[in-house]
């Protein structure tokens, strides 16, 4: 039997005087790949971060294996960063290694050599002293994947991570998604390409307020349950 890695029982999560998930109930199965889509305004994005422990169930639970968020690392939107902040890719990349490395402790030459690795990794082996600001989106979001491998987390929440970067760059970053999985991370990611999900997802959770469907993809993305997710986000679209 599989064990969860993150369990929500009957999980509401909102804004204010606003519910954007309402009753989700159900668990992602360690080192199991989960694509989260919907419309938009479908609560993808809150879930995330309900998950990440920045907004706090109105009601249910979120249960947490091992009750750590340390094992779990995040890519948020690229919208989210503030690119005018002056960070040398490189140390943004070694932002990642933080939870090791922590405020106090010195940052070691191993740490130095996973950084530029990660660098490298991700085709981005000569842009460590490159001020954020001056990347292009998929530049940036190929070194905010970098991070996420100096994190070394046993499981990465990725909110759109294809968003607004060229084909190329999605398919470098694909392979680097796949091989989390194949060493057994738990990889959850928000995507909007249906066609993507199909082909590289095994499982998906259909989001529209609520969860619409929650488990394999080809029995999550069928006609049937789009057509459901779509009128209840009335207005917007897939
Ligand atoms: N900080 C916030 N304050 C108030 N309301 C918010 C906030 N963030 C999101 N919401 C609202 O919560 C609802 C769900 O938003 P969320 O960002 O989770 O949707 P999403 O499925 O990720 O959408 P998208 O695909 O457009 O990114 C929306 O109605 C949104 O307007």
């Amino acid at each position: 039997m599989t064990s969860a890695v993150i369990e929500l029982d009957q999980v509401s999560l909102g804004w204010r005087d606003r519910v954007a998930v309402r009753d989700v109930t159900g668990s992602f199965a360690r080192g199991s790949l989960t694509a989260i889509v919907g419309p938009n305004g479908a609560g993808k994005s809150t879930l995330i971060k309900g998950i990440m422990g920045l907004v706090s169930p109105l009601r249910g639970r979120i249960r947490l294996a091992g009750d750590s968020r340390n094992q779990i690392a995040c890519l948020p939107q690229l919208g989210e960063l503030d690119r005018s902040f002056p960070i040398s890719t490189y140390d943004l990349v070694a932002m990642g290694a933080w939870r090791r490395v922590g405020a106090w402790k010195k940052f070691d030459s191993s740490e130095h050599e996973r950084v530029k690795a990660a660098l490298d990794m991700v085709g981005l082996a000569d842009f460590g002293p490159r001020i954020i600001g001056t990347l292009s989106g998929g530049q940036l979001q190929r070194a905010l994947f970098a991070r996420l491998l100096l994190h070394d987390a046993h499981t990465l929440l990725l909110d759109e991570p294809f968003a607004a970067v060229d084909r190329n760059t999605t398919e470098d970053l694909m392979v680097l998604l796949e091989s989390w999985h194949r060493e057994g991370r738990t990889v959850i990611a928000v995507l909007h390409d249906l066609d993507m999900v199909r082909s590289h997802f095994p499982q998906a959770l259909l989001m529209a307020g609520q969860a619409v469907a929650w488990g394999p993809t080809q029995d999550v993305l069928t006609p049937e349950n789009l057509h459901l997710a779509r009128h209840l986000c009335a207005g917007d679209y897939l």
